[in-house]
């Protein structure tokens, strides 16, 4: 394969800095969602907030246009995100004590002290489950 010319490499360094970079207010935003997901289920909020979601994505469009970036990519983009951090909700919503309501339905009592939700990576120990080897 030819050498790379240069400026490619420059600017493919400064791509992957701004990958990391993007990677990093990711993981930033997922954390502070995450505590978002335990309090919404905690009191029994619904995963989804649509009236919350109109207002970024027209602050986003707005926020896109002046930097020149496509306004529908952006829309799409924070949509993608949103929709992932809906399913986190969710997920924690299924093991809260204050659940959020389906359709329709009232809202539980939320638990006066409900405990944070971890994730956890690693194996999950059910009481009464197999003794852990060693
Ligand atoms: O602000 C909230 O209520 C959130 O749950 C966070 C968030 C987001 O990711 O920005 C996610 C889901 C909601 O529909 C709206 C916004």
């Amino acid at each position: 394969m030819s050498d790379i010319p240069p400026d490619l490499a420059r600017l493919r360094s400064s791509i992957d800095n701004i990958d990391a970079a993007l990677v990093h207010l990711l993981a930033e935003r997922f954390k502070a969602t995450q505590q978002v997901g335990e309090l919404k289920a905690a009191v029994g909020l619904p995963p989804a907030d649509p009236a919350r979601e109109e207002r970024q994505i027209a602050r986003l469009r707005g926020l896109a246009h002046e930097a020149g970036l496509d306004p529908q990519f952006a829309e799409k983009f924070i949509t993608f995100v949103i929709a992932e951090v809906i399913r986190h909700h969710e997920a924690l919503a299924s093991v809260e004590p204050g659940a959020a309501p389906t359709a329709g339905e009232p809202a539980a009592t939320p638990a006066p002290s409900a405990p944070p939700v971890t994730c956890t990576t690693g194996p999950v120990d059910v009481p009464g489950g197999t003794p852990p080897r060693g």
